[in-house]
């Protein structure tokens, strides 16, 4: 059966660096009631603030990273969609974004035109975040509501620790790796506190210690997104080879005043400079992708943040991208959760 459609869901970009198209991006992204989690007339009017002077810095930003051919986010998520195609023996697969272009729902829609029963979406996040996976999937389902299609839909589930992952993670690192360095930061996307506490089932573990995050299990392994992140960089440094010392995990990316996960990138950059570091690699991978927030938020602005303050070099470690490997990987993981044929009798 050929029927069986792939749908890779990234976080989307302004269709432009114009203001106008950042404005519109964020408005989008920060309206989304996952990403901003307050009642609409809150969310309304913090945005409204925030949409004040955010559009032309990040419009600023987005110029200095922009590729000829669009956003690297959106341009990468393409080329690994290429890489995918080939090998999802399954039926076709589609792209999309969701916020900005392509939607999900053109990409969706393309798929059903195509002939697909059925349709896996693949949120390329691999840890899990209401502000990412959960909003993407509901997209999806309010799609297939809108427009009456009858495909059955499957997820793919967050892989913050599963082999294929951080084998192609170890593998894409390794050559940097085996360079002269003081210190490995790898740094997440950060989200506020309150995105942790309100998920968690019983409300008795998250942010209740320093370490509940390294001893998290079980249901609050599920749904933390901080503990998925240290489990990811345990297992990535285990697999690496590197010493306790060699390396720390941070949190970037703040928004607005609310309190987000710790430690923070920005502080720790200044932290591991005064302790000496000289050499500093970073990693983020929290993305699959690399964005604004690996080129311009560590790549341009945390260099020259660290430099100041008395290291030497930061260099930053790319994503995965469109790895071959990492193509492969996914492939991998999306057959997991593909359900077996039925026997025949
Ligand atoms: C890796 C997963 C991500 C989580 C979790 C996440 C949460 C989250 N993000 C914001 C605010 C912004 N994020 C922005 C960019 C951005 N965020 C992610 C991923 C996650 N976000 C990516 C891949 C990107 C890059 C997009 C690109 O075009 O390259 C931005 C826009 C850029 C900027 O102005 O800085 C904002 C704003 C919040 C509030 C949040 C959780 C609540
Ligand atoms: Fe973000
Ligand atoms: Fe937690």
């Amino acid at each position: 059966m050929h029927d069986h459609g792939l749908l890779l869901v990234n976080l989307g970009s302004p269709l432009s660096t114009e203001v106008k198209d950042v404005r519109s991006y964020l408005n989008q992204f920060l309206m989304d009631p996952h990403v901003i989690d307050l009642p609409w007339p809150v969310r309304r009017l913090l945005v409204s603030l925030i949409l004040i002077k955010r559009p032309a810095e990040s419009a600023e930003a987005y110029e200095q990273i922009w590729w000829p051919d669009g956003s690297p986010l959106v341009v990468i998520s393409q080329r690994l969609c290429d890489a995918v195609r080939p090998l999802w023996r399954h039926g076709p697969v589609e792209l999309a974004m969701r916020y900005a272009e392509p939607s999900i729902e053109k990409s969706l829609l393309a798929l059903v035109k195509q002939g697909v029963s059925k349709v896996l979406i693949a949120p390329l996040y691999p840890q899990f975040a209401d502000s990412t996976t959960t909003t993407a999937i509901q997209e999806a389902q309010r799609v297939i509501r809108k427009h009456h299609l009858t495909i059955e839909l499957n997820t793919l589930p967050a892989f913050y620790a599963e082999p294929e992952y951080l084998n192609a993670l170890v593998a894409s690192t390794t050559p940097t790796l085996k360079e002269d360095f003081d210190h490995l930061l790898i740094s997440f996307h950060g989200l506020p506190e309150r995105h942790l506490t309100k998920r968690e089932p019983n409300n008795t573990h998250c942010l209740k210690s320093a370490d509940c995050c390294e001893r998290a299990t079980g249901a609050v392994l599920d749904t933390c997104y901080r503990a998925q992140c240290i489990q990811s960089a345990q297992r990535f440094a285990r697999q690496a080879g590197l010493k306790p010392s060699q390396w720390s995990v941070s949190f970037q990316s703040r928004l607005g005043r609310a309190k987000w996960i710790e430690p923070y990138t920005e502080s720790r950059l200044d932290e591991l400079a005064q302790q000496g570091v000289k050499k500093l690699l970073v990693m983020s991978p929290a993305f699959v992708a690399d964005c604004i927030e690996t080129y311009e938020e560590l790549g341009i602005r945390g260099r020259e943040q660290f430099i100041a303050a008395g290291g030497e070099d930061l260099t930053l470690i790319p994503c995965l991208n469109d790895n071959a490997d990492w193509a492969e990987a996914l492939v991998r993981l999306c057959e997991k959760t593909l359900k077996p044929a039925p026997a025949l009798a």
